[in-house]
């Protein structure tokens, strides 16, 4: 098949889920974080689409980050994946790296859950925890780089949004709840994420400095994705697996590297499915509940 009819094949069928979207019947988009995007695995009915396939798309780079657009369902929960994301060190402006959040709220959906790796700043994290998010500090967005910079589509939310509460309550109680249900309760943390734009890890000094500014785990992404998603109504949940330890001292001799956090994210992947998988339909009921 050539690849302008390929093409041509693939955005009518996106344009087709697009329609059942719109008419209702999608409701939780998962954002899936460096070697997690094997979350979607259990959505049934799957249809995939190439990020490359779809017009004004921008593709994964990185290793760890398939690239797709998995339609699904989940225990009849109507569900998006990403199979990857984007980052600001790919060279993707914030602009692009939220554009799937904006699709999102177009197509309907009401919740985002999403999903990173990331350094754990806090003494008390071991590898292979997986940290609800509470909070977030976004140090880009210090520096001017920030995702609702320029001229404001009020189409999709004010100007000044209120960022106090970007994590929704419900949904990290939930995710709680639902860890312990599942026997996880001895490593699920709550904690405050903060992004750096990378690509490189932290410095020792730069890792203290994250630590007295009370940050519990450091990435690189998902502020701009949850900044956007907030802006625009939507309600969001984080999750955030520890795949690795960062140094906060000069005589520690382990050195990280993406490798550690992908071979950690596939050992972790069953749990987090298992979590995910559940929360999902609780989600739905929540959401059923309080309309
Ligand atoms: O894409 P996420 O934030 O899940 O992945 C983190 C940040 C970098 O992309 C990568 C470094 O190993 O892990
Ligand atoms: N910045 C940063 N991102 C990560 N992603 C996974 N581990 C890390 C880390 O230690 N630091």
């Amino acid at each position: 098949m050539s690849r302008r009819s390929l093409i041509g094949q693939t955005t009518s069928l996106f344009f087709h889920w697009l329609e059942r979207c719109r008419s209702g019947l999608w409701s939780v988009a998962v954002i899936c974080g460096s070697g997690l995007g094997l979350l979607a695995d259990r959505a049934a009915n799957k249809q995939t689409f190439r990020y490359q396939d779809i017009p004004n798309f921008p593709v994964s780079t990185v290793a760890g980050h398939e690239g797709c657009l998995v339609f699904g369902t989940i225990e009849d929960t109507s569900c998006v994946f990403m199979q990857g994301h984007f980052h600001l060190y790919e060279g993707y402006s914030l602009c692009q790296v939220t554009l799937p959040v904006r699709i999102f709220k177009l197509m309907g959906v009401e919740s985002v859950l999403v999903t990173n790796a990331s350094g754990g700043i806090c003494p008390d994290f071991k590898v292979g925890d997986i940290m609800v998010i509470k909070d977030h500090i976004n140090l880009p967005g210090f520096a001017g780089q920030h995702p609702l910079c320029g001229p404001n589509d009020e189409r999709f939310g004010i100007r000044f949004p209120c960022m106090s509460d970007a994590y929704s309550k419900d949904l990290r109680r939930l995710a709680l709840d639902v860890g312990s249900e599942l026997g996880c309760s001895d490593f699920i943390r709550e904690g405050v994420y903060c992004m750096v734009s990378g690509p490189n890890f932290e410095t020792i000094a730069e890792a203290r400095m994250l630590l007295i500014l009370g940050c519990d785990s450091v990435g690189m992404s998902t502020v701009p994705e949850v900044t956007v998603a907030k802006h625009c109504g939507l309600r969001v949940l984080g999750l955030s697996l520890i795949t690795n330890k960062v140094s906060l001292d000069y005589s520690r001799e382990e050195k990280v590297n993406h490798e550690e956090v992908l071979q950690i994210s596939k050992m972790r992947a069953e749990v987090l499915q298992k979590l995910v998988t559940k929360l999902i339909s609780r989600c739905q009921q929540q959401s059923i509940n309080t309309h």
